[in-house]
């Protein structure tokens, strides 16, 4: 690090110190400041409205994906708190000169990623992401998701889809042996959303229309949110298209096959990776 200080300058009678710093040295104390302004926002409200693990078991598992990012790579960036974790990692290696560019699931990661400096690519300009680390809401045992608690389902989807690779992070409670226990997000146009809800309830579950603040929650899409409550679900890939034949759903919260690698944080501080 390069700075000198300590070049007296004197005006109108006062003598002021004067410290010269480089940019990039500049740059890099802001983006660690704000990523730690973020950060005390993070564990003071999000941490106690999440059920599930701990926003550190979240951390490590997050902390490990990055360590799968290189040099030159697209990279999709996930959304909710887990996912939070990664970029963050990844904003700090991109200060520290990782050449990557992203491409975000939601308006609010990508907000996030902007505000730290990664930069973002649309997908006019690739035809593959190289590597996507994303959170979700249940994993099974054969790396089976649910997906969509934060309302990005339908975007995570696309990006997922599109990933050579898609990295799982999680905590520990995530894993089940059974996927169902949380509610299936499901993603549904405006128009005649009644009519699909009663199709979706059909299919032998409780399905309710997902509120924020006592309206109804709208997507980044534009879309709602159905969120179906089944306890268990014993097949996930028939379920998953048996929901997204139902006119009016544009997708659902199943991520069957997707996912190449899980990696899970404990409360003990271990990391394990999936395979
Ligand atoms: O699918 C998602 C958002 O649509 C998230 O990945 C999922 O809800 C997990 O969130 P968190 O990491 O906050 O526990």
């Amino acid at each position: 690090m390069v700075f000198s200080y300590g070049i007296r300058q004197q005006l109108n009678g006062k003598v002021y110190l004067k410290i010269t710093l480089p940019l990039k040295v500049i740059k890099t104390y802001i983006i660690r400041n704000m990523i730690s302004t973020i950060d005390c926002f993070y564990y003071t409200i999000i941490k106690n409205k999440f059920k599930g693990g701990t926003m550190e078991e979240k951390r490590i598992a997050a902390k490990r994906a990055v360590d799968y990012v290189h040099d030159g790579m697209i990279v999709g960036l996930g959304t909710g708190t887990t996912a939070y974790w990664a970029i963050k990692k990844l904003a700090l290696k991109v200060h520290e000169g990782l050449n990557i560019k992203a491409i975000a699931t939601s308006i609010q990661s990508e907000e996030l990623a902007r505000k730290l400096g990664i930069s973002l690519i649309s997908f006019s300009d690739i035809d593959e992401i190289d590597i996507t680390i994303d959170g979700a809401d249940e994993v099974d045992y054969n790396f089976n998701l649910i997906k969509g608690g934060g309302g990005a389902l339908l975007r995570e989807k696309i990006v997922a889809a599109a990933s050579k690779q898609l990295v799982i992070v999680v905590d520990q409670s995530k894993l089940v042996n059974r996927l169902g226990l949380f509610p299936l997000p499901v993603e549904i146009v405006k128009f005649g959303h009644e009519v699909t809800m009663k199709n979706l309830s059909k299919l032998q579950c409780k399905a309710k229309l997902r509120m924020k603040n006592e309206k109804v929650f709208v997507t980044d899409n534009g879309n709602y949110i159905v969120d179906c409550h089944f306890d268990s679900i014993e097949n996930p890939k028939e379920l998953h298209n048996k929901i997204n034949l139902i006119p009016g759903v544009v997708d659902n919260g199943l991520f069957v096959d997707m996912a190449d690698k899980v990696i899970v944080g404990y409360q003990n501080g271990e990391v394990k990776e999936l395979y």
